[in-house]
């Protein structure tokens, strides 16, 4: 710290990273608030919240669509949204569904994306639309008409429209929203092999299973506000796991288990379950055994990213929508 010059040295800078981000829309919904993201290169970070918690704002904010209220962005280390021109060609996004023609062929809307853009060689795109197509296993379906694609499809169609030109960052709005689990499937195994070769992914989503099966690091947002960021593994490993005892004496077990410290004790039907208490789980044993508790299991199970959320806002995941 204190040495600019040579901090540029250290790690690659991080590909997003966001000070005080804030976004109060006109009407004064605060969308956004004082929002700090740092988004390391080479991850797939999956921007987690429910439905309303302000991540498609971050987005637009952080694609240069939409001006902060206060706060700043930087994308691929540059601000955002003045240095849009600079930045927007090296992101490939994919924000509130594809815009597709549906009276053009996949490939045809492909060719016509690509001549929109400006910083597209003409000379190579028929090629690296015919890649794009192949990259997102769309080579058979690439004549039929778009209105005919699945959803599924269409969403493919769009990942490759965001892939026909080499990429550092790919930006990606809730990209299974609506897909069936076969649709699914087939995103996030295309997000894995993008990420393998060495895209850093940001996607945003509702879905706590999806962020824990795709993404090497998560931030959680609820109303607007970050509640944490980090690595997946150690979100959910700073959430303690919960101690489950199996056992025909419930309330005995309970009771003891009250008496040793455990807290938050709950009984559901032969198992009672509570916080493992810091200290020897043998001694814990020892007490049911010799309160005569008959003990058929007993272990703490491994917390999930839903019990990290839990624990961080004391209430469920709300996964409707
Ligand atoms: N253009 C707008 N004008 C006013 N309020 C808005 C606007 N867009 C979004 N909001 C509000 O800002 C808040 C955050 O919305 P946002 O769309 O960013 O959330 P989200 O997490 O992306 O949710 P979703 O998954 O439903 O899109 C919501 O309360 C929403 O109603």
């Amino acid at each position: 710290m204190g040495h600019p010059s040579a901090a540029r040295t250290d790690a690659p800078d991080p590909v997003i990273r966001t000070r005080a981000l804030t976004k109060r829309y006109r009407g004064g919904q605060l969308a956004v608030d004082g929002l700090d993201l740092t988004v390391p290169a080479g991850s797939v970070f999956g921007f987690l919240g429910p439905n309303g918690s302000g991540k498609t704002t971050t987005i637009r904010m952080l694609m240069g669509l939409i001006e902060p209220t206060s706060g700043s962005a930087r994308v691929l280390g540059h601000p955002m949204p003045r240095a849009s021109r600079a930045v927007l060609p090296q992101v490939g996004a994919l924000i509130e569904g594809p815009a597709l023609y549906g009276f053009l062929s996949g490939r045809d809307n492909l060719l016509r994306y690509d001549a929109a853009d400006p910083t597209a060689d003409p000379r190579t795109r028929r090629a690296r639309v015919a890649a794009a197509l192949e990259r997102v296993g769309l080579t058979a379906a690439a004549g039929k008409k778009a209105k005919a694609y699945s959803l599924g499809m269409k969403q493919r169609l769009g990942l490759a429209a965001a892939l026909l030109q080499p990429r550092r960052l790919l930006v990606l709005d809730e990209p299974t929203n609506g897909l069936d689990p076969q649709g699914m499937r087939e995103i996030r195994t295309l997000i894995r092999e993008l990420a393998a070769d060495g895209t850093t992914v940001f996607l945003s989503s509702h879905l706590l299973d999806e962020i824990e099966q795709v993404c090497s690091h998560a931030a959680v947002m609820a109303q607007g506000r970050l509640l944490t960021q980090g690595a997946v593994a150690d979100l959910a490993a700073r959430a303690r796991g919960r101690l489950v005892v199996t056992t025909p004496d419930t309330a005995d077990a309970a009771r003891v288990l009250k008496e040793q410290g455990v807290g938050d004790v709950v009984t559901a039907e032969d198992q009672v379950s509570g916080d493992p208490p810091d200290r020897e789980l043998a001694e814990l044993t020892a007490a049911l055994v010799a309160a005569g508790v008959r003990v058929r299991g007993f272990g703490v199970e491994r917390a999930s990213l839903e019990d990290a959320f839990v624990a961080l806002t004391g209430e469920g995941f709300d996964v409707a929508g």
